[in-house]
């Protein structure tokens, strides 16, 4: 049948009757007796189903076991039992015929042996000698009576303990199944056209919609996900700090040159070109172009001079070294957004020259590359946050203070310090943060005091003094995320998906 009939069947029959207590007695039109049979329960349970989840009815499911006769059931059901059989084959008491119990099992083969005991038990059949007679003119055969009422109506009335002694002897088999009652739902209705879900201009135009029906609204639903661009973890993690830098009254450094000269990245930073951390294994450098533009003249020979000699007060030795403007035009990829740096305080120096010296707060965020062996926390480009502060006569304690309300607005108010060493840096310090996820202290920056020997050869007045601090932008975001590989934060690996549903961060 039709899956739409039978459902159309089911609600027809509910609105005549109210209730189906058994929908294995549905019946279908034109067809007669008993409409579902226990196969067709599937099919009702489809329909079902699909009525029950438009609340048009509700139903219940009930369990039934029906019997069935084995191929040995349904010979005894046809032909009489193996006792009766036996009874039937033997002649009665005082008959001329005789027939011995040899004789018997010749003419009724297994029969005989099955049958035999059952007819002595019964009282059926007697014996004289090897002869058997009946003792009885007439039996019931219960078990092909029972069989018989199995085929008729699937069970048996003489109950469980019946069944179970035709099932012991092989004669009949159990089948579970399934019947529904059913009743009308919140939602009954007879009409099972699928509700229209848009109105349109052609309804209007021939008035169909007068006499249709409409799904309603479903106010609950979760709208359709926006097909928009997603900020990626860094980038929100970004913007925080970016916001707790406006707040603190910084302003954001250029840092669009990826490329830049060593110079910019060491030099000007007083980092000695002899430093281990030039070499190759640390920087990129970049082979076309070969050569940087040249800064200032002047600059760069005072810089060479604090390199090789020192300060011309002599409270600096400088390295005591070569200075080679060849190593200084060479190019590279940025190790450190601290280059940044160095171009903008050198422009800050030149502006004060001019109009007098202005206190400034300076951040960057943006990404440093290191030639560096790429593992879980580690990536050969990533992200540096720094903040630099100059102004007249400011102290370690200026530092450290203002690091302490900076990290605190990043929700890392338990910080530590310890000495540690910056070319172009003293003192310089590391800072560490209480982690209470791993119940240690873990390093997140690196800060310090830019040296004299920085900042005089860029022409700052001499009580201007100038520190800064730097941190990475992915260690705090994968805390921030709870991600322990850099590289489903970053690269091939990251997940589109993951991305677009990452939260929002607020400190
Ligand atoms: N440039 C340093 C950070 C730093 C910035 C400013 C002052 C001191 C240190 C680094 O790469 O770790």
């Amino acid at each position: 049948m039709d899956p739409s009939e039978l459902q159309q069947l089911v609600v027809n029959t509910l609105a005549k009757d109210s209730v189906i207590p058994d929908t294995r007695k549905l019946v279908i039109p034109g067809a007669k007796g008993q409409a579902t049979t226990a196969e067709d329960q599937n099919a009702v349970i489809s329909a079902l189903a699909s009525l029950a989840s438009r609340d048009i009815v509700s139903y219940e499911q009930h369990d039934t076991f029906t019997y069935f006769l084995t191929a040995e059931g349904a010979q005894i059901a046809r032909d009489g039992s193996h006792e009766a059989l036996v009874w039937a084959a033997v002649p009665a008491k005082g008959s001329e015929e005789v027939i011995t119990i040899k004789q018997l099992q010749d003419q009724l083969g297994q029969t005989a042996k099955i049958g035999q005991g059952k007819a002595f038990k019964n009282g059926w059949v007697g014996k004289e000698g090897d002869k058997l007679f009946k003792l009885v003119s007439t039996i019931v055969d219960t078990t092909q009576e029972e069989l018989n009422e199995v085929v008729k109506s699937g069970t048996l009335k003489g109950g469980e303990k019946a069944i179970a002694e035709l099932r012991k002897r092989k004669l009949l088999e159990q089948k579970k199944s399934l019947w529904y009652s059913v009743k009308k739902g919140s939602a009954f209705t007879t009409d099972l056209r699928k509700p229209e879900t848009d109105l349109t201009a052609e309804m209007l135009a021939t008035g169909s919609w007068k006499n249709s029906n409409f799904k309603q609204y479903n106010f609950d639903a979760d709208g359709t996900p926006t097909n928009g661009g997603a900020l990626h973890p860094l980038m929100k993690v970004r913007e925080e700090v970016k916001g707790i830098f406006f707040e603190m009254g910084f302003a954001e450094m250029p840092t669009d040159a990826f490329v830049e000269s060593c110079f910019w990245n060491f030099d000007a930073l007083y980092v000695p070109q002899q430093h281990p951390a030039r070499e190759t294994q640390d920087t990129f450098y970049v082979s076309s172009p070969a050569k940087a533009l040249s800064p200032p003249k002047d600059y760069i020979d005072r810089v060479s001079a604090y390199h090789i000699h020192g300060s011309p007060d002599g409270a600096s030795r400088g390295y005591q070294a070569p200075f080679s403007l060849d190593e200084s035009h060479r190019l590279l990829l940025r190790t450190h957004t601290t280059a940044v740096s160095s171009r903008m305080l050198y422009a800050l120096a030149q502006k004060s020259k001019k109009e007098g010296f202005k206190p400034a707060k300076l951040f960057s965020i943006d990404r440093v590359f290191r030639n560096e062996a790429v593992d879980a926390t580690h990536l050969a480009e990533f992200h540096q946050v720094e903040g630099v502060v100059a102004d007249r006569g400011l102290t370690l304690g200026d530092l450290i203070g203002f690091m302490q309300t900076f990290f605190a607005k990043m929700g890392l108010p338990n910080l530590r310090f310890k000495p540690a060493y910056n070319p172009y840096t003293e003192p310089s310090l590391e800072i560490f943060c209480w982690h209470p996820g791993l119940g240690k202290w873990v390093e997140i920056g690196n800060s310090g005091m830019f040296r004299p020997e920085m900042l005089e050869p860029m022409g700052f007045p001499p009580d201007v003094r100038v520190h800064g601090w730097g941190l990475g932008l992915e260690r705090p975001t994968m805390i921030r995320y709870g991600i322990t590989n850099i590289r489903s934060l970053v690269g091939h690996k990251v997940s589109i998906e993951g991305v677009e549903k990452s939260p929002a961060v607020r400190f």
